[in-house]
């Protein structure tokens, strides 16, 4: 039999047994759940990503509860498990789930949680770091000194794009990407082109709003265009950052031919899944074309990157660390935390999942509710009036 994984445990005689599979930062998501009579079973085990066996063997044999992380794969045999064991509840300590097959977890009345609205400025200020630093070549430049190579001021040294006046393309206008869309507008007076299946009525009211009162101090304009089609944004715009979800549709979303749509000397930032670029495609178009850059906190493979991306000087890459400020990763495991506590016990669904500050507020108890369960019409679980 193998070795069982390394667990650390708060509460030991609570009455429902809840797991996170992995170490999350902050203590308050802790103490909601102990205070509310959870044993709580943190996996401590050295090891990243945990395999489904992994996972079925910190679930046990009774387990009321999942706290689990995008990097696990969430379908039929980890749901049958959890419900073998007595558990209606798992929530992913993300707002992403194309790790969750949804349908399974319907199949086993396994409520399914993740984690909105409290990542969106910090993941919308990774992307607006990663266009900036693209624009700028700041790593390159950063390379450049640290290597001793610097020897004086010179008139053609890391000459980049100005970002001002410019147009941005944003792909997936919902709360990052027009968070993204409102900082690249606001802080670089960039006009906007976006694409996306619904109107993001609220930015393109605050695009004009910006607009007028640049005009009013004698400044030039905003201006703002919603596209028919992808295509437009790739032909148009000079900085294109993508943030659709991730699902059949949005698969290899940028792909070869779509690459060669692009300004030669453009800027794609990808701060939402790895597989909507084609990442082979990718590192041909970067190869081809140098002045074009790329700034990515997403892989195809992840932790891996396809072959040759590391070489290219015109692309940045980071390790999947959009969401990760102090305050959202705190937020996002009390948010995890909750979904998970609500469904145990049997608290109402909260009428508004982008509306998640009641949760986080440190000084007063939250409301008795699931912050965000993606699927609560499914499983028909009742609102809650707060
Ligand atoms: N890199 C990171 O650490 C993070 C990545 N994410 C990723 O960002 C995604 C978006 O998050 P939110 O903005 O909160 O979600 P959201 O649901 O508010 O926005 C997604 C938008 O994509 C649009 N969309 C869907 N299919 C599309 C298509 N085929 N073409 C164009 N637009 C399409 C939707 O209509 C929606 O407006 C998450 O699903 C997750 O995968 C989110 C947080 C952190
Ligand atoms: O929330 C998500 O979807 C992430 O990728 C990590 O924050």
């Amino acid at each position: 039999m193998a070795k069982p994984l390394q667990i650390e445990v708060y509460n030991p005689n609570g009455k429902y047994r809840v797991i996170s599979t992995k170490p999350m930062p902050g203590t308050r998501w802790i103490n909601l759940l102990i205070e509310q009579d959870c044993r709580l079973e943190i996996c401590t085990q050295k090891k990243t990503i945990l395999s489904v066996e992994d996972i079925i063997s910190l679930i046990g044999d009774k387990c009321d509860g999942v706290i689990g992380q995008l990097t696990e794969e969430w379908g039929e045999t980890l749901f049958s498990a959890l419900s073998r064991a007595g558990g209606k509840a798992f929530s992913n300590m993300a707002v992403g789930y194309n790790n969750v097959d949804v349908n399974a977890a319907n199949k086993y009345g396994v409520a399914v949680g993740n984690t909105p609205g409290v990542l969106t400025e910090t993941t919308a200020e990774l992307a607006a770091s990663l266009s900036l630093s693209a624009a700028r070549r700041i790593v390159e430049a950063d390379e450049f000194m640290r290597i001793g190579l610097y020897d004086g001021w010179l008139p053609h040294l890391f000459v980049g794009n100005l970002l001002k006046g410019q147009t941005v393309g944003v792909i997936g206008a919902g709360r990052i990407g027009s968070a993204y869309a409102r900082m690249m507008v606001e802080g670089f007076k960039m006009n906007l082109i976006y694409y996306d299946l619904y109107q993001a009525n609220r930015l393109e009211k605050f695009v004009t709003a910006y607009g007028q009162f640049l005009k009013a101090n004698g400044e030039q304009p905003v201006t703002w265009k919603r596209a028919s089609s992808m295509e437009e944004v790739l032909r148009e715009a000079d900085v294109i950052s993508l943030h659709p979800i991730l699902d059949k549709t949005t698969y290899h979303l940028v792909n070869k031919e779509r690459l060669a749509m692009m300004k030669k000397e453009a800027i794609l930032v990808n701060c939402s899944r790895g597989p909507v670029v084609d990442e082979v495609a990718l590192v041909e178009h970067l190869k081809a074309n140098p002045m074009f850059r790329v700034g990515l906190d997403v892989f195809e493979d992840e932790p891996y990157m396809k072959p040759g991306l590391a070489d290219m000087k015109n692309a940045i890459v980071v390790p999947h660390i959009a969401s990760a400020s102090k305050w959202t990763r705190e937020g996002m495991a009390t948010l995890a935390a909750l979904n998970v506590l609500g469904k145990i016990k049997g608290y109402p669904i909260w009428s508004d999942p982008n509306r998640v500050e009641p949760f986080l507020d440190e000084n007063s108890r939250p409301p008795a509710a699931c912050p965000s369960i993606v699927n609560s019409k499914a499983l028909g679980l009742p609102v809650s009036k707060l």
